[in-house]
């Protein structure tokens, strides 16, 4: 083959597998078997190593974690990452919604309800569809860039659907069956165990070596928008499914409801059914829908007035 056949066979053979990449993370639907997956990534490795001319940011060889770094460089985040105010009980979430209808006045209240991941907070920014950056939340202000750590993620996409600029938020966090699987073997090694998979999250995106968190099953859900450019969008539901349309992995169990008492019903059943999810979850997020109304009820010092996180009550530890 000559140069221009070998890199039409790397571009194609990135293309397939960054589309097995995302029907296998992203949508939980697996196209090919493991085997055939681990052929096509050896096949482009060697490819990309024999020609590293034709390597590019978006290859999913960026997966698997390059250098170790001395350090983690701090950044700033453009739009602060703001925590939620808690509500512990129902008498909480009529009062949360009686603040928002008094600013709503006679307008339709909407409220989208999703899960709260117990994860680790971070940002990611992508220049033209190509991810660039990602950080911890830090202090809201301030985070680390623990950009090299965030590529090992398989469900986090290196290209978007669409050349957009655009920082998002979400949750980094180790579903249960991962956090098992890293326990058994730091007990095996006689290295001390993580308490919880949101502890092993962050222990494993703080690795300065990227090999040790390629090797740590981490996810991803993307749940907001920070900036974005050339893009007017009025609702936070419109918001996800955009998300969702650039490629991102956006948690399919929210649902919209138009008053308090169907949220609260909402809430005590997802209470019950916590058990029975692959990843843990502290609780639940209520956000009013409309942008113009988040804008209308803007912010307290340190949260949104227009979102609130029902947390559930601590589970009973079973000694
Ligand atoms: N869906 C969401 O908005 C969501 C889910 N999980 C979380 N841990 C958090 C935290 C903030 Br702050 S928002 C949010």
């Amino acid at each position: 083959m000559d140069l221009k056949e070998i890199e039409k066979k790397i571009e194609d053979l990135r293309k397939t597998i960054n589309q097995h990449n995302y029907s296998y993370y992203v949508l939980d639907q697996p196209t090919i078997t493991d085997q055939e997956y681990d052929e096509l990534m050896r096949e482009l490795i060697q490819l990309e190593e024999q020609y590293p001319q034709f390597q590019t940011p978006d290859s999913p060889t960026q997966k698997v974690g390059g250098q170790p770094l001395p350090y983690f460089e701090k950044v700033e985040h453009k739009v602060p990452l703001l925590s939620l105010g808690n509500a512990y009980n129902e008498q909480d979430l009529y009062e949360f919604d009686r603040r928002v209808r008094q600013v709503a006045d006679n307008q339709e209240v909407r409220y989208m309800v999703e899960l709260k991941i117990d994860g680790l907070a971070v940002s990611l920014t992508y220049e033209n569809g190509l991810f660039v950056m990602g950080a911890t939340r830090g202090d809201g202000t301030t985070g680390e860039d623990i950009t090299q750590n965030l590529k090992t993620i398989r469900s986090l996409p290196l290209r978007l659907n669409e050349p957009v600029t655009i920082e998002v938020r979400g949750e980094a966090y180790l579903p249960k069956k991962e956090f098992e699987r890293i326990n058994r073997i730091r007990e095996e090694r006689g290295e001390p165990l993580f308490a919880n998979p949101r502890n092993a999250a962050a222990g494993s995106l703080r690795q300065l070596d990227p090999k040790i968190a390629a090797e740590r099953g981490l996810d991803i859900f993307l749940y907001g928008i920070g900036t974005i450019e050339g893009k007017e969008l009025s609702s936070h539901s419109e918001g996800l499914n955009y998300l969702e349309q650039l490629g991102f992995k956006v948690n399919k169990e929210r649902r919209l409801f138009t008053n308090i008492d169907d949220v609260i019903s909402f809430v005590k059943e997802w209470t019950t059914k916590r058990p029975t999810l692959p990843y843990e979850i502290d609780g639940m997020v209520i956000k009013v829908d409309s942008y113009p109304l988040q804008r209308a009820l803007g912010f307290t010092a340190k949260s949104p007035r227009w979102a609130i996180a029902y947390k559930f009550p601590a589970e009973e530890v079973v000694t």
